[in-house]
């Protein structure tokens, strides 16, 4: 295992400090067939340090998230009959921001995740739009919240472009190369169109990888300002394995959750999920290590980058 620093250190805990001090964050996501991934993306955020954590899902598969970590809280939204985010009358963003008033830990969230295993259905692409569209707290969005973005075009024409310095993007190659036209398989092509899009609109982008390349803004205020660049110093081929990025996603929620910015919490939330990696492939080797490993060497990561 290569031994490497830590680009920043985790944020420590005061002996007086409460729940509330660590983040209230909600992961938006999961469908009937893909409840693992909204699941994977709560349970990591908890073990990543967040003080409360929310899972909003389709009420067909509550039963399922909930089931997974008993500090998880659910909210249901209205399910279609095959169980993805149901397109309500009223409009999914009427549906989100009652839900918001009448439930206090989403109206406190301080930061939210969306994607992991919702699907691309009207009732999804209502949730992204009102995302990017009607709130400007800490967001990262991953998987399907990309491919809808990339199917409707949002960063062509409204909701964007206003600036987007509060959001990061998770794309593994396959997800940015639905976003931008750029093939997988050209790298140094997809890390370019990676900063186009951070120099348009001030995004933070986590170009997934062996490895992982982190893209931000300088002075997110500047328009068309200057992009920098962080390669991630962790992580092993045994991380190739589903449910690995949704890990990603709550770890990434957790962290700006905890009141990092989008650059510190990016570098950081990849070097500390890259190091769990390489503790499971240590501990069950690479070919055997699943999210399940991931996300149970979440602490010992940490451990080595506290303060
Ligand atoms: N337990 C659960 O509930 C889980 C649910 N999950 C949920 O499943 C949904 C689908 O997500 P997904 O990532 O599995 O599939 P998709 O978006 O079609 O991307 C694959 C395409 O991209 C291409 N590709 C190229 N390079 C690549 C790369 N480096 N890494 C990865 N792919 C790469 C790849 O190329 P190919 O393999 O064909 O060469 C293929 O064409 C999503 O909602 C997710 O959250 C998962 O998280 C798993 C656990
Ligand atoms: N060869 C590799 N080396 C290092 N990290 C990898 C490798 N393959 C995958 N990963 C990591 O595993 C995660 C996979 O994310 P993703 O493809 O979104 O998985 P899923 O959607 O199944 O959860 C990313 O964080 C990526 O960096
Ligand atoms: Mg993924």
């Amino acid at each position: 295992m290569k031994s490497t620093q830590a680009p920043l250190p985790f944020p420590g805990r005061q002996s007086d400090s409460h729940k509330g001090d660590f983040g209230r964050v909600v992961l938006i996501g999961g469908s009937r067939g893909m409840a693992g991934s909204i699941s994977l993306s709560s349970m990591a955020a908890l073990h990543t340090g967040s003080g409360l954590v929310t899972a909003v899902v389709p009420d067909r598969c509550l039963e399922t998230v909930a089931g997974f970590h008993p500090g998880i809280m659910t909210l249901p939204l209205p399910a279609t009959p095959a169980g993805e985010f149901a397109q309500t009358t009223g409009g999914v963003p009427d549906m989100i921001e009652s839900v918001v008033a009448s439930n206090a830990t989403v109206a406190k969230a301080d930061a939210i995740g969306c994607g992991p295993g919702m699907g691309t259905g009207a009732g999804s692409v209502r949730i992204v739009r009102w995302l990017l569209e009607q709130t400007d707290r800490c967001r990262v969005f991953d998987a399907d919240a990309i491919n809808i973005i990339a199917q409707h075009r949002f960063l062509d024409r409204p909701p964007l472009p206003r600036r987007q310095a509060s959001v990061v993007l998770t794309p593994h190659p396959g997800e940015l190369a639905r976003l931008t036209g750029v093939s997988p398989s050209d790298r140094p092509g997809q890390i370019e169109a990676a900063e186009t899009l951070v120099r348009r609109h001030a995004f933070t982008i986590v170009l997934k990888g062996g490895p992982t390349e982190v893209l931000g803004p300088v002075d997110p205020s500047e328009e068309a300002g200057t992009c920098q660049r962080h390669t991630n110093t962790t992580g092993n081929p045994g991380m190739a394995t589903a449910g690995s990025g949704d890990v990603l996603t709550g770890m990434m929620t957790s962290l700006l959750g905890q009141g990092l910015g989008p650059w510190d919490a990016a570098r950081l939330a990849v070097y500390v999920h890259g190091l769990a990696g390489d503790l499971a492939a240590k501990a069950h080797s690479q070919p055997a290590m699943t999210c399940v490993e991931l996300l149970g060497r979440i602490g010992d990561a940490i451990a080595t980058t506290e303060d």
